[in-house]
Formats: structure tokens, C-alpha cells, sequence
């Protein structure tokens, strides 16, 4: 087991977001976290990136409990990958780089060099690595910040929306890169995803959140018509194509 959440609960300061949630994820597994706007799944990242500290529940990290691992230590092992901005004057190279940052004590070495270089020629980023942030295509640059949260080396990656602002094969592309990445490596992902479809053709385990609460959890039988109605307030039927079940709504 890499990541188990039990009863997490986290309210801002004038308003419960999130009751009662528990999941857990096994090694090569990834969770879509779906649910409307506002459902709180930004909020779930943040509190299991300690980001923001849960009123209640218990997080564990392998054997350990999250809230109690030093930043150090956390930073090691849980890779987050915001909605951000990037500065745009750090070369790819240096911005993969700053994936080693909780590993740098004086200098960097040796060993994060080839790190760096690593996981570059891993997302065939070689050829961009002297090129800045900024001369970067939006999906490029996604890559970019996926592969610096690989040179973290963490067992547990987090992403906030990684599609968003993608075309089409650009989102079809990042998202394999992370089944791929979090499979071969035996890590665990937790992502939130709009794209219902998308989600349906990469994750393991779904989280459908419906007002900071969990609405259902588990694999793709979740994904019912009933669910999604409730939890979106759209009719849609469900049909397979080649196996994978595509949401139409109606
Ligand atoms: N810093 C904050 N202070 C107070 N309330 C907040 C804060 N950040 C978010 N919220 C509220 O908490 C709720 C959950 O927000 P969150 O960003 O987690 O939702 P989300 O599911 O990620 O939404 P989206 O899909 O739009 O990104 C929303 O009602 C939001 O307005």
C-alpha cells in the first residue's frame, strides 16, 4: 500500500470543503478524483501534500503517517504538480533540475545530474533541455513539470488538472506518460480530471467527490449513469467502445 486516507476532514475557516474521505492506492495505481467545481478535489491534493493540514482523519504514507514526516522527508516522497505558473527564464534542464532540490545539501551532484538526465531523455525532453520555459508549447511544458516531479523520485505523485489547457493529443499523450511512468516505477498517482472520458481510458480506481463528500469510490463500476447524474446533474448514457466505457451526455 502506498497511500491510505481514512476520514479526512478539512474545512477553510468558514466552510467545511471535505467529510469523511477515505481511499486508498496500491503501487501502479492511479485515482481520477471527479467531481463538479468547487468539489473540493484541489482542496484533497493540497491536504495530502500537507499543503494544507486536515482538521481530522489519518493519512499514511506506506507505514507512515504523512502529518508527522518532516517537509524534507515529504518532499522525497510526494510529488505535486500544481496549477501554476513556471518561471519562465529557467531552462528545461534547470527546471528538472529543481526536482532534486530536497536531495541538495551543498552543491548538486554527481548523482542528481544523472538523475536529471534520466528522466529528460525518459519523457524525450533532450532536445528542449537548453531551451527556457518560456519557448515551450503548453504541452511541452507539462511534460517539463511532470518530469520534475519525477527527478523528486517520490513514490506518491499528485497532479492538479495535468490536461487542462492540452489539445487533444497532447492530453491523450500526458496522460499515458503518467500510467506509464507510475506502472514501470511502481509508484501511485492521485489526479483530478474533468475530462470523465479521459479518466475512463487511464485511471485504476476512481473518487467521485459531491460537495467535499465522497459520493462513490472504487473501480470503473462506479462510473454508472446514476453516479454521474447525481454527482454532475447531467443525463448520460454509457456505452463501450473496444472495452472502455465512453459517458455521453445526453
Ligand atoms: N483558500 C480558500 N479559502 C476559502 N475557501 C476556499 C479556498 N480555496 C477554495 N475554497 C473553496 O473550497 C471549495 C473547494 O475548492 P477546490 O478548489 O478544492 O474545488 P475543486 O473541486 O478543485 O474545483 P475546480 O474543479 O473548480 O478546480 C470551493 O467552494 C472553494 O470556493
Amino acid at each position: 500500500m502506498i497511500l491510505s486516507v481514512q476520514g479526512l476532514k478539512f474545512s477553510y475557516p468558514s466552510r467545511p470543503v471535505l467529510e469523511n474521505v477515505n481511499f486508498a492506492l496500491e503501487k501502479g495505481e492511479c485515482l481520477a478524483v471527479l467531481g463538479t467545481n468547487g468539489a473540493g478535489k484541489s482542496t484533497l491534493l493540497k491536504c495530502l501534500n500537507r499543503i494544507l493540514k486536515p482538521q481530522g482523519g489519518i493519512i499514511c504514507l506506506g507505514e507512515e503517517a504523512l502529518l508527522q514526516l518532516n517537509l524534507n522527508a515529504l518532499a522525497r516522497r510526494v510529488g505535486y504538480v500544481a496549477q501554476k505558473q513556471e518561471n519562465p527564464r529557467n531552462t528545461v534542464f534547470d527546471a528538472v533540475l529543481l526536482g532534486r532540490k530536497p536531495y541538495i545539501q551543498w552543491d548538486v551532484t554527481k548523482k542528481d545530474l544523472e538523475i536529471t538526465v534520466q528522466v529528460l531523455q525518459l519523457l524525450e525532453l533532450e532536445d528542449l533541455a537548453l531551451r527556457y520555459l518560456d519557448e515551450l508549447s503548453g504541452g511541452e511544458l507539462q511534460k517539463v513539470v511532470i518530469a520534475r516531479a519525477l527527478a523528486q523520485e517520490p513514490d506518491l505523485l499528485l497532479f492538479d488538472e495535468p490536461t487542462s489547457n492540452l489539445d487533444l493529443r497532447n492530453q491523450v499523450e500526458v496522460t499515458r506518460l503518467i500510467k506509464k511512468v507510475v506502472k514501470e516505477r511502481g509508484l501511485a498517482a492521485v489526479v483530478t480530471m474533468h475530462d470523465l472520458n479521459l479518466a475512463l481510458r487511464f485511471a485504476d480506481k476512481y473518487l467521485l467527490l459531491k460537495k467535499g463528500a465522497v459520493f462513490a469510490a472504487g473501480g470503473v463500476e462506479v462510473i454508472t449513469p446514476e453516479n454521474v447524474e447525481s454527482v454532475y446533474a447531467v443525463p448520460v448514457v454509457i456505452n463501450k467502445y473496444q472495452e472502455i466505457p465512453v459517458v455521453i451526455p445526453l
